[in-house]
């Protein structure tokens, strides 16, 4: 069973991640691999030194990654649920948010498997902006018209695939695993 965390940067995907991986494990007795994309790092440090420059390139080297990722995915047979930190929705929502039409996108990804159940973090970007600047990882002042768009293009996406859960993420962060755990929950049982 695939699982997939999805939203802007800074809207909580890693840390809500980890904590359901931890309640599935300690309270639902499950096997959980948590795994993440961009996955591998040749082509991440493509991505770095190429892809930023150009959308198309950047749409095959995540999809590229994404079909390395897969292809390691279908192998860990010992797991009962693989939870992953973004999966082919990022593309979709980011590389169109930089221009690259979504068909496209969505047909160079059309081979890897649907993810049974989606959680999409959603929040404004201004506020997941300073949840990174909390952080102090990167400085994302340049990025916000990106994030505002790539948050758009999700709920558009979300409209149109009921596996897609949109959980409000301006909540706190146990309100957010509460309404995560309700949709799993749902899910396993
Ligand atoms: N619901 C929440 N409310 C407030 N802060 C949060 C919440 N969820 C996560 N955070 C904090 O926001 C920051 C970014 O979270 P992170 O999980 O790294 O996001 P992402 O993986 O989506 O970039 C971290 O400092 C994290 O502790
Ligand atoms: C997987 C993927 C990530 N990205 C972007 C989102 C992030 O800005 C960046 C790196 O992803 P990530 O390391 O997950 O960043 P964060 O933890 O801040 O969310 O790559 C795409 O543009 N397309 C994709 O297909």
């Amino acid at each position: 069973m695939l699982i997939a965390i999805e939203g802007i940067d800074g809207s909580g995907k890693t840390t809500l991640a980890k904590e359901l991986k931890k309640w599935l494990e300690n309270e639902k007795k499950k096997k959980v691999l948590l795994t993440a994309e961009p996955f591998t790092e040749e082509i991440s440090k493509l991505i770095q030194e190429e892809g930023w420059k150009d959308p198309v390139t950047l749409t095959l080297l995540f999809s590229a990654d994404r079909g390395v990722h897969v292809n390691w995915i279908m192998k860990q047979n010992q797991y009962d649920i693989i939870v992953t930190d973004r999966y082919y929705y990022s593309t979709i929502a980011y590389q169109a948010a930089m221009g690259i039409d979504k068909n496209w996108i969505i047909e160079v990804n059309k081979f890897f498997p649907k993810p049974e159940l989606t959680l999409l973090l959603d929040i404004p970007a201004e506020i997941a902006i300073t949840r990174i600047k909390k952080d102090d990882k990167f400085n994302f002042k340049e990025k916000l018209s990106l994030l505002q768009k790539v948050r758009e293009n999700y709920l558009e996406i979300a409209k149109n695939e009921n596996s897609i859960k949109i959980i409000n993420s301006t909540k706190t962060f146990e309100e957010v695993l509460s309404e995560a755990k309700n949709y799993v929950e749902e899910l396993i049982s």
